[in-house]
């Protein structure tokens, strides 16, 4: 058996311009939302090319739905779209699988499927996915770990979420676009991704207010046809990059990105001591040439991303200072640490929190637990001495469009190889 590892050799510049792609939390909704368009193509520019928009594909083509990918566009034909069950192996081998919930049962009234996958960060329930749908008059029940979700009629109703939550507000407001009156979601998350959904699902000919702020309001319509939608950019690759730059950056150019959700990280990085020159849609990134120790605390948006709490580890090893991490949102969000140990990273991992001691890393074989984790593994392996070798890249390629390619362009020593397992 063989297996793809990425290896980079450390310690090498990033200078010139990388581009970001679109945004994966924002496809992978924007894609299950097409199923909403009982005519007309739903056309879906800037994708980023990410194992998880070919999955949803291959999800959708099992429901009779055509698609067709021509570079980062996506056009959906969900004229005769099928209601059958889905198969578990794809299901699981994503988190936005979810979507497929809100998004049969807004066209079907029902669905069977099972329960999502996704990275592993601890428990991730989906209890709010459950009260919301059986808000809207949905029976929902487990059976032998296929959930079976079904309603005569959805009905709007209001609800005031326990949790703020990305996925259940997205999959509450697709599933409520075609329930009879009106739905008020209350306590709602407040991320870039979902006012995306909603501009989307709007342009279809859906009547929803207030995505971005937390209370949406959801007027039921009768039906939605096909529109052209351009995505966002991906704000988490983007500050995967800015953090990249901030390790190893001269005059390094992060491009098409919205400065304003990355108003957090922007923040973190200046109070570390980097340069951050920020611009309508780009940033110039420099290496501090001194730093100050730092604490980061994951919040909902716009707090600090949980999803760039695990890149941006690697580089609080930098200073003579230790600084401190406190993950609110995933306690267990900490599975990049050993593996940051083994590359001789000073860490204390003491549940929910973190201190990052000033440490100079050295390349290792490390493995990653999930998409962030194989971030900071990268990033990690851009700032150590020698080869650092990164194994499950299948991780990394749920979400990062052409990792390897953009960071050789911008000076990195990285490559991709094949090695026996
Ligand atoms: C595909 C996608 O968009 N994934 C993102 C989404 O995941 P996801 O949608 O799974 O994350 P949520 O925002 O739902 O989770 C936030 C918190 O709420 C809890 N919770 C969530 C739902 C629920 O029914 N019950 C419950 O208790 C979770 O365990 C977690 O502690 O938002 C996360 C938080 O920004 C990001 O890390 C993921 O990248
Ligand atoms: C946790 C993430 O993804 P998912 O929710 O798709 O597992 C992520 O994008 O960091």
């Amino acid at each position: 058996m063989t297996k793809e590892v990425i290896k980079v050799r450390g310690g090498k510049k990033l200078t010139g311009e990388v581009s970001i792609s679109g945004a994966k939390n924002s496809a992978v909704a924007l894609i299950p939302s097409s199923i909403l368009a009982s005519s007309g193509k739903v056309v879906l520019e800037g994708l980023p090319e990410i194992s998880d928009v070919k999955t949803l594909m291959s999800l959708l083509n099992d429901l009779n739905i055509e698609t067709k990918l021509n570079g980062t566009t996506l056009e959906v034909d969900s004229s005769n779209a099928e209601n059958v069950p889905l198969p578990n192996q794809k299901v699981q081998s994503l988190r936005a699988s979810y979507y497929m919930m809100g998004a049969l049962l807004a066209r079907f009234k029902r669905c069977v499927i099972g329960l999502p996958g996704g990275c592993p960060l601890g428990p991730r329930p989906i209890d709010q996915h459950i009260k919301g749908f059986e808000a809207l008059g949905v029976k929902v029940t487990n059976e032998h770990g296929a959930m079976y979700l079904e309603a005569e009629n959805l009905k709007g109703a209001t609800i005031f979420f326990d949790v703020v939550s990305v996925g259940a507000t997205i999959n509450i407001m697709i599933a409520a676009c075609m329930a009879e009156g009106r739905t008020i979601l209350e306590n709602v998350a407040k991320e870039p991704e979902i006012v995306d959904v909603a501009t989307l699902l709007n342009n279809m000919g859906a009547d929803i207010r207030g995505a971005g702020t937390d209370t949406i309001k959801i007027r039921g319509v009768k039906e939605l046809t096909g529109t052209r939608h351009n995505i966002i950019p991906d704000r988490i690759e983007a500050g995967t990059y800015m953090i990249a730059g901030a390790a190893m950056g001269e005059e390094f150019t992060v491009r098409n990105i919205i400065p304003t959700h990355l108003e957090s990280l922007t923040a973190k990085l200046t109070e570390f001591g980097v340069d951050v020159d920020i611009h309508d849609d780009y940033a110039v990134i420099s290496r501090p040439k001194s730093v100050t120790p730092i604490n980061v605390k994951t919040q909902v948006y716009p707090g600090f991303a949980t999803d760039l709490q695990q890149p941006i580890t690697p580089l609080l090893f930098l200073g003579d200072q230790p600084s401190k991490i406190t993950e609110t949102i995933y306690p267990a969000r900490f599975r990049h640490i050993d593996e940051l140990t083994r590359m001789n990273g000073k860490i204390e991992n003491n549940s929910g929190s973190a201190i990052i001691y000033p440490s100079t890393l050295r390349g290792a074989d490390v493995a990653a637990s999930d998409l962030r984790a194989g971030a900071s593994l990268l990033i990690a392996g851009l700032m150590a001495e020698g080869v650092t070798t990164v194994h499950n890249v299948n991780h990394i390629d749920r979400g990062y469009t052409d990792i390897v390619e953009k960071l050789k362009a911008v000076g990195a020593d990285i490559w991709r190889e094949t090695i026996e397992d």
